[in-house]
Parts: C-alpha cells; structure tokens; sequence
C-alpha cells in the first residue's frame, strides 16, 4: 500500500479479446506497494495479455488499471514506463553488438539526461546483477542465463516501482534458479513491487506472500500459495476434472 493506504496497482475489470478468443475476461485484482505477488494460470490462461495492458502493449477492451491512483489504461508503452512500470519479456532482444553496460544506459535515458550518471547508474546495476565483472563484455558472448539477468537489469535501468516480470527461471538450473530468486528478493528489497509469472512451483512458493491465479481469462483463486495450490479449482485448471475430484 502507499502512504494514504491505496494500492500500488489497482487492476479493475479488464478484459481483452482477439477475434472469437475472449483472452482475459473480467480481471480484477490488486498489488500493494512491496509485495511481491505472482500470476499462475495454465498455457494460454491469458497471463501474458494481462501484462501486456498493464504495460500498455495492448489495449483494454474494458476495464481500468490504476497506479497509485491514476487511471493509465490506454497510456502507451514509453509512457506506462516513464510513469515507474517496467517489464522483462519472456524472450529477451538484447542489443547483441553493445557491452552489458551499454545496454544497461539505454533505459537510463528515461529518467535521465547527464552521460556520466546514466553510465554510473549502469555499473551500478551491473554489480547489482553480479555483472560487474562483465560490463564491458558484448552480450552475444554472455551465456543465455547471464542474458536473462541482463534482460532483468535492462528494467531496472528504467528505476521502475513496478516490475513486470515474465518467467525469468525457464530453461535455467537449479543453482541459477536459487541466484535468480535471491536476485528478485533484493529487487523488492530496493523498494520495487514485482508482479511475475512463473511456472515454476518451487520459485514461487519461494518468493511470493500471495498468488492469483488465472483460468481461460478469468481470475479463478486469490491467497496465500499453499493454500490456493490446495484448491479445487485450481487442481481443476491444472490437472483436469477427475484430478480435482480425486484430491
Ligand atoms: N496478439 C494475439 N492475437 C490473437 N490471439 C492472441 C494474441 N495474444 C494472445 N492470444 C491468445 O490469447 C490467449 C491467451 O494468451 P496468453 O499468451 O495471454 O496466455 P498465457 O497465460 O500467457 O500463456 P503462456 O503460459 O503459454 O504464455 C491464447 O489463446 C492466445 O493464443
């Protein structure tokens, strides 16, 4: 919550549709300043699309999404991060010719104007990243897991108050998962509020104090993650009917 008690993020009916495909319907949900609260739902649940409204990649059909207060539903993508909400991509497009520091001073350009600040700020994140030692490495000779870590700091070097994180753990190993969610944590701990979708149980039973889940565009559970992991519904959209029975 922010000072006066208003959610950081207050996500209020949106919907969004493709064609026939009603890919989120009716999503309502809210984020408090320094929470850390992560999106499940199956393949196609609309997760994706969900973030992409909050981002402003896609417009809402319906709905409004507040931040701190301020209706941004509609506010293009540069706008939405200027305002303090930034995102990570499942793919990340880094800038492959330029150094690990020379992709972190792109973002700093937002909030920004000074060259020397904007390159002190990228080293500072890059020995945030635990890249430091890398800054002046070109990103094509980076391995694909020092690629996600550099897709993750290329956001904070929008200085966001809210992180959009999309399944920043896929393909890496245990060890790299166990790095990345020590990374999230001190991220939330510099005083960023994080909202990320993940697949993987053991991170998110690691990171986050509440998990809203996701069903065919709908928002199907709300709570605590052992608790909604648990429910019917949940088992439901996961496993299929004669599983959710059986439990
Ligand atoms: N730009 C688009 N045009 C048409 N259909 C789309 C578009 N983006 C997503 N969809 C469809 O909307 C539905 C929700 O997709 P979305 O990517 O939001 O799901 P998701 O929960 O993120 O899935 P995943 O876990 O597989 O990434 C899917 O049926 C998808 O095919």
């Amino acid at each position: 919550m922010s000072g006066d008690g208003t959610p950081l993020l207050q996500v209020r009916g949106i919907s969004k549709r493709f064609g026939g495909l009603q890919a989120v319907h009716d999503l309502s949900f809210d984020l408090g300043q320094g929470e850390i609260l992560a999106l499940l739902g199956p393949n196609g649940a609309g997760k994706t699309t969900a973030f992409n409204m909050i981002a402003g990649y896609f417009r809402t059909d319906q709905g409004r999404i507040l931040f701190e207060g301020r209706d941004i539903a509609g506010r293009k993508p540069w706008d939405i991060c200027r305002i303090g909400i930034a995102r990570t991509f499942q793919l990340s497009k880094p800038f492959s010719d330029l150094t690990v520091a020379e992709n972190l001073m792109v973002g700093g350009f937002v909030r920004r104007s000074e060259i020397d600040e904007i390159r002190a700020k990228a080293l500072e994140i890059a020995d945030f990243l635990g890249m430091g030692h890398q800054a002046a490495t070109e990103v094509q000779h980076l391995t694909a897991f020092d690629r996600r870590k550099l897709e993750l700091g290329r956001a904070l070097s929008t200085e966001p108050k809210l992180l959009l994180m999309d399944e920043v753990v896929a393909g890496a190993t245990p060890s790299e998962a166990q790095e990345m969610v020590e990374l999230v944590r001190r991220i939330r701990d510099r005083g960023v509020t994080i909202l990320i979708v993940e697949h993987v149980m053991k991170v998110i039973m690691a990171l986050s104090e509440r998990v809203i889940v996701m069903e065919s565009g709908r928002l199907i559970a709300n709570g605590k993650p052992k608790d909604v992991v648990r429910q019917p519904e949940v088992l439901k959209a996961y496993f299929g009917e004669g599983y959710a029975a059986r439990a």
